[in-house]
């Protein structure tokens, strides 16, 4: 099973690589204006399944979520250790 940890590594590698028809490529190029709306949109998304919808619909939305911060980790050039020494 994919962790966050196994997420940010294959992110930053796409990141690198820059392989064709990537999602977080285009994303990350959409830059951090278009990122941080995304962020917003799932936010909500997780509040509004864990008041309205399923258990496994809330965790999808909170996967979501943490793949959108984790390209906002990217576009912002911050590490896992950046994030985790706050925590
Ligand atoms: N985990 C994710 C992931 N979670 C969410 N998303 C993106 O976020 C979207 C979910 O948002 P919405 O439900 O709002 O869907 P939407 O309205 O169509 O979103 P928009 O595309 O319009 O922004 C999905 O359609 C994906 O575009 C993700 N995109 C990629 N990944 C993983 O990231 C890795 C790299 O992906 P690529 O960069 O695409 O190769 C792979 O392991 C993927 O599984």
């Amino acid at each position: 099973m994919k962790t966050f940890e196994t997420l940010f590594a294959e992110l930053s590698e796409k990141a690198a690589s820059r392989p064709e028809g990537s999602d977080t490529v285009a994303r990350l190029d959409a830059g951090v204006h278009a990122i941080g709306k995304k962020i917003v949109e799932e936010a909500a998304e997780v509040w509004m399944a864990a008041e309205h919808e399923s258990d496994a619909a809330c965790a999808e939305e909170m996967s979501q979520l943490l793949y959108h911060i984790q390209v906002m980790m990217l576009a912002k050039g911050l590490t896992l250790e950046d994030v985790y020494s706050h925590l």
